[in-house]
Parts: C-alpha cells; structure tokens; sequence
C-alpha cells in the first residue's frame, strides 16, 4: 500500500491530505505546530484554516517530520513558497537520516524572491538528489474550500515522470475529485503561480465597481502574459489552456474563496495592503509573485502591461485607477 506524508497542515495541505484519507491512503500530515496537530488528532478539524469542516477520523496528524516521513513512498510538501526552502532543508535531513529515497511532490503557486526560481528548482537545491525518484507538482483549479466539501474539481499533476504522478493521481482520485496528468512539470507550476497575479488585478476590479466585460478582458489578457512568462521559461503553450493555465486562472480569478482575488478586492476597496496581509491570516501568494514576475519581465525584456501596472501599485503606491486608464490608453494594437 502507498504510503503518503503531507508537509503543511495550512488549508491547502490539510485538503488534499483529508482526500487521500477518505480515499483510505495511508497518509500523515505533518504541522510544526503541536496544537495544530492535536486539534487534527483529537478533535478531526483545523479550524483556523477550515473553519466549521469536519476531517475524516482516519487523518493523522504529526508534529515529528521522521514520523510522518518514515516509509513514505511519495512526500507532497504544501506550505507557502517562502517557507519551501526551509522545510525542503528539514525533509533533506530526515530522508538523509532515514536513508530513504521518495516521489518528491509539490502543491505550491508561487516563484521565490530575488532568484525567480521555481519551487521544484528550490526543492532541487536543498534536497540530495540520491534522496527523490522523480519531482511532481498537483496544480489547477481547486479551492481547499470546496474540496473539503467535496464541490467537483479537476486538477492536474505535471511531472516528466508519468509512474511518479500516477502515483498521486491514484492516491486523490474519487467521485469528486479528478486528477489528470501531464508531462510539463514547468508550466503546471508556472500557471499556478502566475495566476496569482491577474487574480489580485481581477479583485481590484470588482472592488472597485466594474463588471464582468471588465473581468473577462483582464483575465483574457491576463493569459496572455502568463503564456509570455512561460514560453521565455520554457513551459510548454498548451499548458496554459489546461486546468493549471486558463483553468486555475478562472477560478482564482472569479471565487470569493480566492485569498487572491480576496485582497484585491479589498485593495480595491481602498484598504492598505499591510492591512488585508495582516486580516487574511494566509498566504496570499500573488502578493510577492508580482514582484518576482515584475523583476524577470526587467531583466529579460518582456512587455508584461498587467503584471507592471500591478506592481506599480503594490510596490510604489501608484493609484489604481490611473493604471487601469493607462492600460486601456496605450497605443491599439493588433490582438496577439
Ligand atoms: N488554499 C488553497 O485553496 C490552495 C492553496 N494552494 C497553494 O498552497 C500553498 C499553501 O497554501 P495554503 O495551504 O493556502 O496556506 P495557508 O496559509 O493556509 O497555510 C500555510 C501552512 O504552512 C505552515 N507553515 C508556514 N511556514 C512554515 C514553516 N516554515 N514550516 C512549516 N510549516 C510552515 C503554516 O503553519 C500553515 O499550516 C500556497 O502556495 C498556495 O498558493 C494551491 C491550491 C489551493
Ligand atoms: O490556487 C488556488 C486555487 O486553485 C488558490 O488560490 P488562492 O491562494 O488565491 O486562494
């Protein structure tokens, strides 16, 4: 039998771990919180991020990274990007004293500060290579909201190793939830990442009073710059029109569950962003993404309107609506 550990018990970790239990997987997540880790043990929730979801029984919880490790085939780390290179050292030490060798996943949207990477090129860099098989990434549209509540989702599994993603695909597979795979590693994590991004620009829109026109063209657009960032990457195009592309980008960018679109709309609202960080009280990747995508844009010359203006009020303060006026006054040009 597969044996998974989970590291993160955040809401995304603690959803896709809850759907291997239910599947009846032999799963432990791992918190470096103890109260957190009782809370799953004992009371079967984790209400700081599911509140009111009840957890199946059979999900166990661990505060000691060897026990949840030991005897894993497959390890699925999903905690925030910032967090990656620190946990990725953590497991780099178990599975070293373990001597033990796993399927090395990932369910992470974001691109680390200053160097741009990647979080399977993190996890590359601080995990021996003797001690993975093959890298693997969940990504797609899947709000841990809905998926604790057992809403239909469909995700998708990038790996270049197809048996190392076959193994989560049969681990998350069930009536609600259907995993497919793909071979673009890259791109899979790209599109999550990158979405981030057009979701805090489709917020502002909403908070700020536009429609759905208003959505549609930021989003469509939005994709566009996605595919740019990819294919100077190197992802694979048709990644982008797939669950973890224009799929992933839909829902973050249209549910109120989004942690992106959340703050967007907000910032839209006219709250200040050290405000809407602080209440959130999770992750809200695109916040730090915008940077890191704004600095690769400088650096390897690409036109990213959306994800420039983005920046300019995230990082220099500039007015909202006076980048919205300007995206939509520059020079007319042919759709491409
Ligand atoms: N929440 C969701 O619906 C989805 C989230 N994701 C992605 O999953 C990643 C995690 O997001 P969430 O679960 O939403 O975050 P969260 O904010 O709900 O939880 C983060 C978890 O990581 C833990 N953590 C933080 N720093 C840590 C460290 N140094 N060592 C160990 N644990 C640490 C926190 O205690 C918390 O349990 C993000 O990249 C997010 O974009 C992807 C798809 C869906
Ligand atoms: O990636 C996600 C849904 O697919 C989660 O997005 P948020 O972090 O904006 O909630």
């Amino acid at each position: 039998m597969t044996k998974i550990a989970v590291l993160g018990a955040g809401s995304w970790g603690t959803a896709l771990a809850n759907t291997m239990a239910i599947n009846d997987v032999d799963v432990q997540i791992w918190s470096h919180r103890a109260d957190q880790v009782e809370e799953i043990n004992q009371q079967h929730t984790n209400e700081k991020y599911l509140p009111g979801a009840q957890l199946s029984p059979k999900l166990q919880a661990a505060a000691d990274m060897t026990t949840a490790v030991k005897g894993a085939d497959l390890v699925l780390v999903v905690v925030p990007t910032k967090a990656i290179r620190t946990v990725g050292e953590q497991l780099a030490a178990v599975l070293t004293s373990l001597n033990q060798q796993v399927i090395l996943a990932h369910a992470t949207k974001g691109l680390e500060q200053g160097t741009h990477l990647r979080i399977s090129e993190m996890l590359r860099e601080v995990v021996p290579a003797e001690r993975y098989s093959a890298l693997t990434v969940v990504s797609g549209p899947s709000h841990a909201e809905d998926v604790i509540k057992g809403d239909l989702t469909a995700v998708s599994i990038g790996a270049t190793d197809k048996a190392a993603a076959g193994v989560l695909q049969a681990a998350l597979a069930n009536q609600h939830f259907r995993p497919y795979t793909n071979q673009d590693l890259l791109g899979s994590e790209l599109g999550g990442a990158l979405k981030n991004i057009i979701a805090l620009g489709s917020g502002m829109l909403i908070g700020l009073g536009y429609g759905v026109n208003a959505q549609a063209a930021l989003l469509t657009r939005g994709l566009v710059e996605m595919r740019e960032v990819g294919q100077k990457m190197g992802a694979q195009p048709e990644t982008f029109l797939g669950l973890a592309g224009i799929g992933d980008l839909i829902v973050t960018g249209m549910s109120p569950n989004s942690r992106n679109f959340r703050a967007g709309r907000a910032l839209g609202q006219g709250q200040q962003l050290e405000q809407v960080q602080a209440e959130m009280g999770m992750v809200i990747e695109g916040v730090n993404t915008v940077k890191a995508v704004y600095e690769y844009s400088q650096a390897n010359h690409l036109d990213l309107p959306i994800t420039t203006a983005l920046y300019r009020v995230l990082y220099e303060g500039a007015d909202i609506e006076k980048q919205i006026t300007s995206l939509m006054t520059r020079p007319l040009k042919a759709e491409d």
